[in-house]
């Protein structure tokens, strides 16, 4: 049984709404080691904060170009994922998975492109609530988590699986 949220969902709103975008080709998966903002010495997919006026997949191919300087292509949508933080502000961020890209991925001063066979995924050097949902992302099914933090730590967390998404976006 799922202990009660510290916090309550139902009146929680993001702060920041974030991407994340993660390449998967040839039984290999595009990560970066992140070199600057939130998570920086972490593994992560590229991403960032949501443009005012950007939608979630103009934003993810946006920060993926600036992050690896790479096109994704036909990024997809699975997931969304809320984030309450104990010591920076909270995250909506919404989780695409693309199968191809065009260009070469190269290091920039945000991040550094690093790949890894699909069984060897550093899930010890990414965020805690990852190894919760990458492993969905990566059957190619929907998914939908609320983590809560406290610093670095997961202290709640629930997710929902084959979540539908709505059109029209997030409702926070
Ligand atoms: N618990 C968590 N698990 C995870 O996998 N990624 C997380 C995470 N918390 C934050 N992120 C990622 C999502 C998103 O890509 C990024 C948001 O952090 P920031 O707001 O610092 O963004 P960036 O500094 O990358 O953005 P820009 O300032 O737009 O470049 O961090």
């Amino acid at each position: 049984m799922t202990p009660p949220s510290p916090i309550d969902w139902a009146s929680w709103r993001a702060e920041i709404h974030a991407t994340l975008l993660f390449i998967v080709r040839d039984g290999e998966i595009l990560l970066i080691e992140k070199k600057r903002g939130l998570g920086a010495g972490k593994i992560n997919g590229p991403g960032g904060k949501i443009d005012p006026g950007e939608t979630p997949l103009e934003c993810v191919v946006r920060e993926t170009r600036e992050e690896l300087g790479i096109t994704a292509k036909r990024p997809r949508k699975l997931g969304e994922l809320h984030f309450a933080m104990s010591d920076v502000p909270d995250i909506l961020c919404h989780v695409f998975l693309a199968r191809d890209f065009s260009g070469q991925p190269v290091e920039t001063e945000e991040a550094k492109p690093l790949w890894y066979k699909l069984g060897d995924i550093p899930y010890e050097r990414m965020w805690k609530d990852d190894i919760h949902w990458l492993p969905v992302l990566l059957d190619e099914r929907s998914f939908h988590g609320r983590f809560v933090f406290e610093g670095e730590e997961v202290v709640w967390q629930d997710m929902q699986l084959d979540t539908y998404w709505d059109p029209e976006g997030p409702r926070h």
